[in-house]
Order: structure tokens, then C-alpha cells, then sequence
């Protein structure tokens, strides 16, 4: 296996004349054909060799992908293989059997959703869903949340309004439920757990099942489960004769998890056409197979990465879409980028210490936080500015003028150029994405664009970017905790005890500072006594 080897940058690109940069943008701008969008890489530092000498490294990354694609154990340690694109392309599936599943399911959902509208399904005790409450986390949560926020209310109301509990804070989970009020017995739960034994939406099942117990309500009869085949909460929604369950493949990853029944059953449930957005993504992974670099935008994004860290995660990747639909996009690749690259050894067991840091929020809101910052403090990020060119998703109509020949989108607009120059004229480069418009199609062909940057990063960084064992990691911890809180509880005596008296109780020192914490967050919620009933702080 190789590492691409990081290019240096060209300086020099920053005291090009505004000529010279027009005649670069012109040149360089990647346009992708038939979805309407732009990708200028021009205010990128890259010098006249730059895509001669990484294009054999490149060349090396599509046809990883290509093996991926076709159905090679992509994921070695989880010995998987990587579907997501056979999400929106089921017929390049490797087996006919994935292809059915996939055509299948997206039916599936299209008939239970049309069921759901036409009140066919409706709950016992009102005339029809109105709401939709989605528990889960990480991908089975972010995709969901984007989507709902991004496509919500495009020309028309939704059909319905998705709620979301996506942690185990019992207070964000309380206040959730209680916002639901008297609609909660109209509202469809959907809880999403790809391996289906995840605690925090196990937890926000629970919250909400008494939740619905309390005001009367049988949860089974509100309840959908998307889970893998017998997963923990496959075997409770089965148990419990839940409305519907619909299946999640071990071949799709969490974070890559949007265009399967995780992303589609909300989506199609409010009301926006999944065959649109499905067919942004098919389209985006069209062109983005192609292996001409230049006319290749998840290529160039993936190269413009590695430039900009030095193939080592040394700058951060700041997102500054220009829309407020895409303020939750930087959450969402969040997740994306970081779960995918931030990766301690490489695919042949060499300490590495990978990743790219992703934030963002929106522009021009971002103007008046942190772009102080990247004009004029620390040099460590390259920025990607996303742009939609119609400023609503009715153009020409209801135009308001704020002064003269001037609309509050043309100010928007204003800020995004004024913002680009500022921190280019300052020796930081940046990205732009431009747009159309930002609808379903849009938003699939963004997320495969970024899925498969993410990809071709990853084998010229050499790494694998579909497994995440860190994260296991915080979650043993966490359970080593609960023993630990068990068994301090099972220590407590009529006769308070500090912590290390507690941990010498139960034979284990070094727990000490988990049984103080453990124990203070206990006695803040009135569930064991401080002093007298067994627990003296320290
Ligand atoms: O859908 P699940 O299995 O509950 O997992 C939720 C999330 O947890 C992770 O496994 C780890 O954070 C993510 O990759 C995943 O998206």
C-alpha cells in the first residue's frame, strides 16, 4: 500500500492580479454536468505541478473505489463489504439478492408512507400522523436531522413535521416530548439504530414508550423500528408488535447510512420525493467515477484536502454554506470526515494519527462569530464556501427590495464574494460549491459528493475509512462506569463513606475519582443521600 506524498504549497497564487485569478477560475472550474453545480478550486494554493504528480496516487484511488464498488471487503477489520453507493444504483449491486433487497425496500417505504398519508395507518386515538418523532444517534440522527432542516417546507407545508430525540440527555429528551404536548398521540415513532443496541436511542425509546404510557397511549401501535435483522431492538419492536420494521444491511455504515431506510423513511414520511434525492446522489456518483481528475469533483476535493493539511490533517476544513437550509451540512460531515479519517494506524498498522477537523455553521451569520478569526488570527484551516444561486425556492416571485435595486439575497451574496476575497487577500485559501438551487436533488448529489471525496482521501492517505474502533473504545468506557456506579451504590452504608473509603469498599482503588463523579452526579438528583445516607462528598 502508498501514501500519496504531500505537494507543498504555492504562496505565490495569493499576489496573483484579479486578471490572473479570473483567467485561474476559468480555468479550473470543474462543472458537473447535469446537476447544475460548479466547483472552483481556484482560490486553492496549488502550483503548476501539482495534479501531474499526485494523478498516479489519484489513479490509485479510483481504482480502490472501483473495487469497492464491485464489492470487495472494503471494511478489512469489520470484514465488510461498503455499499452506500449501491444505495442509489441498486443494479450495480454484486449480488441480485442486494439488488431486490434495495428495490424492494425503497417500495416498502414508498407503500407505508403513502399508507401513512392516505391514513391507512393512523393511530388509534386520532384521525391521522401528524408528526414524526426520530430516536437515534450519530448516522442513524444526522442525516435525518440535515434532510429535514435542508428540504423542509420547499414550496408547499410538509406533510409532516419530524421531531428529533438523537442523545440520552433525559432533560433535552423531557423537553422533546413534552413540545409533542397533546400532538403525541398523532405521532409516529421512528427509533433507528443500525446495530440496534445502541443506549442513547435505547434510552430515548424508553423515555418516550412512558412517555406515550402516560397519556394512555399503546407505543407499540405508534412505533416503526429500522434496525438490522435480529439486532436488540429488532427482537423488542417483534416482541411488541410494532407497526413496521424496516431493514438496515451490515454493508452500509452508519455515516454513510442517509440513503438507506435511516434517511428515506423520514423523508418520504414529511413528505419530499426520495426518487429526487436518490437521483442527485446516482448522478454526482456518475460523474464522480469518471478518472479524469480534472473534471472530477470529488477528486479535486479530496486532492485540495490533501494539499491543504499536508496529506496530515494539519488544517481544518471550515464549511461556510451561504444558505441557511445548509447549516447543519458541517454536523453532518462532521460525522463523515471525522469518523471516517480520523484514524490512528493505516491500512498496514503504521501509527498515523489521520483526520480532518470539520466546523462550520452559515454564512453571513458566521461573519459576525468567527471569520474574524479566519481572516486575520491562526492560519490553520481552508474554508469551502457552498453557495445556492436562487435566493428562494420561488424565484422572481414576491421579490422585496431592501434599497434599491437591492434584495436581502443580494446581500447574502455581497458578504459570500466579499468573505471569499477577504481571506484569500490574507493568504487563506478556500473552496466554492456553487449551486442552483438547494432541493432534494441538490442535497443527494451533495452528500455523494462528499461520501466519495471522503473515499478517494482515504486510500491517498492510506487508510481505512469505514471503521471506527475509537469509538468503541468511549463506549466500553462508558460501561465500565455503570459497574462501577453499580457496585458504589451496592458499597453505600447508613454511615457515610468518602470515595476512596467506597473504592476500598468495593476492591477496586483505582475507581476512586469514577466513584466520586459517579456518586456527585447521584446525590444531585436526589437518588442517594450526601451525608447520612451513605455518601460524603469530598
Ligand atoms: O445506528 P447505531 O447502530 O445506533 O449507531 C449509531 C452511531 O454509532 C456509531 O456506530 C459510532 O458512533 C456511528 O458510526 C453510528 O452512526
Amino acid at each position: 500500500m502508498t501514501t500519496a506524498t504531500a505537494q507543498p504549497v504555492d504562496a505565490s497564487v495569493f499576489d496573483l492580479s484579479p486578471a490572473e485569478l479570473y483567467s485561474r477560475y476559468r480555468k479550473n472550474l470543474c462543472k458537473v454536468p447535469g446537476l447544475n453545480m460548479t466547483l472552483d478550486i481556484s482560490r486553492m494554493p496549488f502550483g503548476k505541478s501539482f495534479f501531474r504528480v499526485m494523478e498516479p496516487a489519484m489513479q490509485h484511488a479510483y481504482a480502490e473505489m472501483e473495487k469497492l464498488e464491485s464489492g470487495a471487503i472494503a471494511n478489512p477489520d469489520e470484514n465488510r463489504m461498503v455499499g452506500h453507493y449501491w444505495l442509489r444504483a441498486p443494479g450495480l449491486a454484486p449480488e441480485p439478492d442486494l439488488t431486490k433487497a434495495i428495490h424492494d425496500t425503497v417500495e416498502d417505504i414508498k407503500a407505508f408512507v403513502d399508507a401513512v398519508h392516505t391514513k391507512a395507518v393512523k393511530p388509534a386515538t386520532a384521525a391521522k400522523f401528524t408528526d414524526v418523532l426520530s430516536i437515534g444517534i450519530g448516522g442513524s440522527a444526522l442525516g435525518p436531522q440535515f434532510l429535514a432542516d435542508a428540504l423542509g417546507g420547499i414550496k408547499r407545508k410538509d406533510k409532516i413535521k419530524v421531531h428529533f430525540i438523537d442523545n440520552t440527555d433525559t432533560d433535552g429528551i423531557r423537553r422533546t416530548l413534552d413540545g409533542l404536548g397533546a400532538k403525541m398521540k398523532s405521532t409516529l415513532v421512528l427509533v433507528i439504530s443500525k446495530s440496534g443496541g445502541t443506549p442513547e436511542p435505547r434510552n430515548g425509546m424508553i423515555e418516550a414508550k412512558a412517555a406515550f404510557e402516560a397519556k394512555g397511549l399503546d407505543f407499540a401501535k405508534h412505533a416503526v423500528a429500522i434496525t438490522g435483522d435480529g439486532s436488540q431492538l429488532d427482537g423488542v419492536a417483534k416482541g411488541e408488535g410494532w407497526l413496521k420494521i424496516f431493514p438496515m444491511w451490515d454493508w452500509v455504515g452508519g455515516r454513510t447510512s442517509v440513503m438507506a431506510t435511516v434517511g428515506l423513511v423520514p423523508l418520504a414520511l414529511q413528505g419530499i420525493k426520495i426518487d429526487d434525492f436518490l437521483a442527485g446522489a446516482q448522478k454526482m456518483d456518475e460523474i464522480t467515477r469518471k478518472t479524469f481528475t480534472k473534471k472530477n469533483p470529488a477528486a479535486l476535493l479530496a486532492l485540495m484536502w490533501h494539499l491543504a493539511t499536508n496529506g496530515k490533517g494539519e488544517k481544518d476544513m471550515v464549511m461556510l454554506p451561504y444558505k441557511d437550509r445548509l447549516l447543519l451540512l458541517s454536523r453532518y460531515l462532521q460525522q463523515l470526515v471525522m469518523e471516517s479519517l480520523g484514524k490512528e494506524y493505516d491500512l498496514d498498522g503504521n501509527p498515523v494519527y489521520q483526520g480532518i477537523a470539520v466546523y462550520g455553521n452559515k454564512g453571513s451569520t458566521d461573519q459576525h462569530a468567527y471569520v474574524q478569526q479566519l481572516r486575520e488570527g491562526v492560519n490553520n484551516f481552508f474554508a469551502t464556501f457552498i453557495v445556492g444561486l436562487q435566493d428562494t425556492t420561488t424565484p422572481g416571485k414576491n421579490v422585496i427590495e431592501v434599497e434599491d435595486g437591492v434584495t436581502a439575497g443580494d446581500y447574502l451574496s455581497g458578504f459570500f464574494q466579499g468573505t471569499r476575497t477577504a481571506l484569500f487577500e490574507n493568504g487563506r485559501g478556500s473552496m466554492t460549491i456553487t449551486c442552483d438551487k438547494i432541493d432534494a436533488k441538490t442535497v443527494g448529489a451533495l452528500i455523494a459528493l462528499y461520501e466519495r471525496a471522503v473515499g478517494f482521501y482515504a486510500t491517498l492517505v492510506n487508510i481505512n475509512a469505514y471503521h471506527q474502533p475509537g469509538v468503541e473504545a468511549g463506549k466500553k468506557a462508558a460501561a465500565t462506569v455503570l459497574e462501577v456506579q453499580a457496585k458504589a451504590v451496592a458499597a453505600l452504608t447508613a454511615t457515610p463513606q468518602n470515595p476512596v473509603q467506597i473504592a476500598e469498599a468495593i476492591g477496586d482503588a483505582d475507581a476512586v475519582e469514577t466513584i466520586d463523579l459517579t456518586l456527585a452526579h447521584l446525590a444531585a438528583n436526589k437518588r442517594i443521600g450526601k451525608k447520612g445516607a451513605g455518601y460524603l462528598a469530598n
